[in-house]
């Protein structure tokens, strides 16, 4: 049976250069299509933390340099990089159901992500952006551009900015009405660009959604049947990396939380993504959440591997 899926890409699985993205999204493209072809809705969120970092250190050093007149602001820079991913997506995915003699149009929203101006994640930057530096290199950025910068799950040291949740996708009823003619929709990439309302106006905020969380607030929006968050392992597990790993299969809401307690998940990595799912799981009766492998997908939602929430 058909489905309305919402599929949440990693921005750590686009690589690091304009050539990587584009040949690494033509492989994305090809599971997605599967899922296309299979007649289901599929609505495609991404994340941006390398690519918006790379967008807003590049521009910064030119603006430095002199070479371009002033900086550029962080929130036109998650738009930069929803165009730029989302250019790269859509010409991937509209190339590969061509290949197929499939016909649908394929869209990129510039989406727009309310969020809480008092939202207490503006006051600890916790979302990792842009590339890894070792310790020396690290200190010297901070010092030169009083940045935040953490050690990221022992693969180096990146700079941190604010991470405030979701609350509205300004862009919904446009991605809807795209969706229900047909057309495959890529929206709230990187989370969305973070807008505050002020004195009833929208105004662009510094700081990236993350997208697991922006997915399931979109997936909840569209009344999607499913939510598919793609990373780097096929199941979650708990124990993760020790000698007694145990991979899961299934988590209800009940498990779900007594890990999450028990601090299974790492934050910044799994966390968000169990969070995620769990919220969109539990915000109507029927609904599931996937976590496993971009090419595990097709297999993920005939139940045969991933982990899947539900109630
Ligand atoms: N309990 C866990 N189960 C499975 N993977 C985990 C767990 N805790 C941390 N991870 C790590 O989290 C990674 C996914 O997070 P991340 O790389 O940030 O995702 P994204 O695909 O969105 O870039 C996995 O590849 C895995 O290395
Ligand atoms: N915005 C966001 O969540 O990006 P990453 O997936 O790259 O962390």
């Amino acid at each position: 049976m058909s489905k309305r899926i919402v599929i949440a890409l990693g921005g750590n699985a686009l690589g690091n250069t304009a050539a990587q993205q584009l040949e690494l999204v033509s492989l994305t493209a090809k599971p997605i299509v599967d899922l296309i072809a299979a007649g289901n809705e599929v609505i495609i969120a991404h994340g941006n933390g390398p690519q918006v970092g790379m967008i807003n250190l590049g521009l910064s050093t030119a603006a430095e340099a002199g070479a371009i007149k002033s900086d550029m602001p962080f929130p036109e820079c998650g738009a930069m990089s929803q165009g730029y991913i989302g250019y790269h997506l859509q010409n991937a995915i509209g190339n590969e159901l061509t290949a197929r003699g499939l016909r649908k149009d394929v869209a990129t929203v510039v989406t727009q992500v309310l969020v809480d101006e008092n939202d207490p994640a503006f006051q600890h930057p916790t979302k990792p952006i842009g590339s890894f530096y070792d310790k020396v290199a690290a200190d010297r950025i901070m010092a030169q551009r009083g940045c935040t910068m953490v050690e990221d799950a022992g693969r180096g040291w990146r700079q941190v900015v604010p991470s405030p949740k979701p609350v509205d996708v300004i862009e919904k009823n446009t991605v809807r009405a795209l969706v229900d003619s047909g057309t495959v929709v890529i929206t709230v990439g990187g989370g969305g660009i973070p807008v505050v309302r002020r004195n009833g106006r929208l105004v662009g905020t510094p700081a990236v959604i993350d997208k697991d969380f922006a997915s399931a607030k979109l997936a909840e929006l569209l009344n999607a049947d499913m939510l598919i968050i793609l990373t780097a392992v096929e199941k979650v597990a708990i124990n993760f990396g020790k000698h007694d790993q145990q991979w899961l299969s299934d988590l209800t809401p009940e498990l779900a939380r007594q890990y999450i307690a028990e601090g299974q998940f790492a934050p910044g990595s799994m966390l968000p993504k169990v969070q995620a799912a769990l919220s969109f799981a539990e915000s109507a009766p029927g609904r599931v959440a996937l976590i496993t492998l971009l090419e595990k997908a097709k297999d993920g939602i005939e139940g045969k591997t991933g982990t899947r929430v539900h109630l």
